[in-house]
């Protein structure tokens, strides 16, 4: 089994660089699908398991696909197969992305139908309703969703009943080959989104209004591969962030884009963090005392969810009492119990989370249960006494590159290691007889 093995008290110093965008490229590459004409190139790739698997994906759809030196190269200009199977969605959801592009390219779409996960629920019935506003007929059995169109998609008027990430992409993509204007309204405005439509356009598409609440597509007969490049990963920044700010210490990081992180900044200078906007980045100081704050996750521009975990365990480091409110995934806080083991003072209250900071945290054996967990339980661990080992490292993969060599070089005493059970029980039985 890999384990991190963490041992809290030092203070991170020096400078890290952050990766391309896991949630960026995802979509990307899943548009590469449109082009029926020349290659696209992909820069600043991140070498993550997710990035392995959507290239898969695309495989087996019959693409070409090479990655190497952070650079995909999709070659998709051949006949496409219309199947994404379980294997794949099962692995990572964001392969249902593919199903816009597919549908657009060949007519007819048929993906696995990606189920729940450790977060929530995750239906993709707002990703359905805008293929079927296109003039989709959509039919889920079988644990497949399969969607066809007679003909071309037809551009038409769509309202998501929620500001939905993966489907504004989905039907963004659906929608460039569409018959027709597309008005999408009430969607995401996530910067992965405006990366997307950057990406789209370079391909031949015409979509304007990213990054606002309404987008506006005309549908265009043909699209290109396209050179591109992926925006920095804004989660993995703040991750780095409160990485400075948890242990006291003094990082900048590079590549860091202030405007995509604004809420988060806010937070943390809450809190009494330090952080200046450098030419090349966010340097981030972290004080001797930090003040509790109440959070409460939203879509862009509002405070992310995906940075709710790596806050729960600053905040577990701040004087006060602290509220973390989840609106958007019904169940994403299996890190509790986690931060528990740690003797963290943390209960859950409906969707919220209450917290007393400075509660003594000590080292455990913690399970990542997303990968957001993952950092969050490591960033702890940075800062708990004693010797915290974090389990379940496939999720941490999906998201982070070189996580623990990342923060070693900063100056933290953390390895990465194979451990067997069995060393493990011998370990722990021996200290026990020594304490
Ligand atoms: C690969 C990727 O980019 N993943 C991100 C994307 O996920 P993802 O695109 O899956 O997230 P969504 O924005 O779609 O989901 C947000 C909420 O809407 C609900 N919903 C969504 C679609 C739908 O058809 N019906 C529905 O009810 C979901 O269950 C969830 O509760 O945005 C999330 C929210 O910022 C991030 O946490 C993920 O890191
Ligand atoms: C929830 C996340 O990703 P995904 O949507 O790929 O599961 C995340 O990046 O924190």
């Amino acid at each position: 089994m890999e384990k991190i093995i963490v041992r809290g008290g030092k203070r991170l110093y020096g400078t890290v660089k952050v990766e391309g965008a896991k949630n960026a490229v995802l979509p990307v590459i899943a548009a590469t699908l449109l082009a029926s004409d020349g290659k696209s190139v992909i820069r600043d790739v991140p070498t993550l398991s997710d990035v392995y698997t959507i290239n898969e994906v695309l495989r087996n759809l019959n693409a070409q696909v090479v990655f190497e030196n952070n650079t995909v190269v999709v070659d998709a200009s051949r006949e496409l197969k219309d199947e994404a199977p379980f294997e794949y969605v099962r692995k990572m959801r964001a392969s249902v992305l593919v199903m816009g592009s597919l549908l657009a390219r060949n007519g007819r779409a048929r993906v696995a139908l990606p189920g729940g996960c450790a977060i929530g629920s995750r239906p993709i019935d707002q990703h359905l309703k805008g293929f079927e506003a296109m003039g989709a007929h959509v039919k889920v059995g079988n644990g497949f969703i399969e969607a066809e169109v007679n003909g071309r998609l037809k551009g038409a008027k769509i309202y998501l009943d929620f500001p939905s990430v993966g489907a504004t992409e989905n039907i963004m993509m659906a929608a460039t080959l569409a018959q027709g204007t597309t008005i999408l309204e009430n969607v995401a405005k996530e910067p992965e989104i405006v990366d997307l439509a950057n990406f789209l356009n370079k391909m031949g598409a015409n979509v304007r209004g990213a990054g606002t609440g309404t987008i506006r597509i005309e549908g265009v007969d043909v699209m290109f591969g396209a050179d591109h490049n992926i925006i920095p990963d804004r989660i993995e920044a703040g991750t780095f962030m409160v990485a400075a700010a948890i242990t006291g210490g003094n990082v900048l990081i590079k590549g860091a884009v202030p405007e995509h992180i604004s809420s988060l900044i806010a937070k943390m200078e809450e809190m009494g963090v330090i952080i200046f906007e450098e030419e090349d980045g966010i340097r981030v100081i972290g004080p001797d005392h930090l003040r509790a704050v109440d959070i409460k996750t939203m879509p862009h521009p509002g405070f992310p969810t995906d940075m709710q975990s790596q806050m729960m365990a600053l905040l577990l480091r701040a004087e006060g009492t602290s509220m973390i409110t989840e609106t958007v995934f019904e169940n994403r806080f299996m890190h509790v119990e986690e931060f528990r083991r740690m003797n963290a003072d943390i209960k859950i209250e409906g969707r919220s989370v209450i917290l007393n900071g400075l509660s003594n945290l000590q080292g455990a054996e913690v399970s990542a249960t997303d990968l957001r967990a993952a950092a969050a339980l490591i960033l702890t661990g940075l800062v708990a006494d004693g010797i915290t080992r974090v389990t379940e490292l496939k999720h941490l993969d999906r998201g982070y590159v070189r996580f623990h060599e990342k923060l070693a070089s900063l100056g933290a005493d953390i390895e990465r290691v194979k451990e067997d059970v069995e060393t493990f029980v011998i370990e722990n039985y021996v200290s026990d007889m020594n304490a």
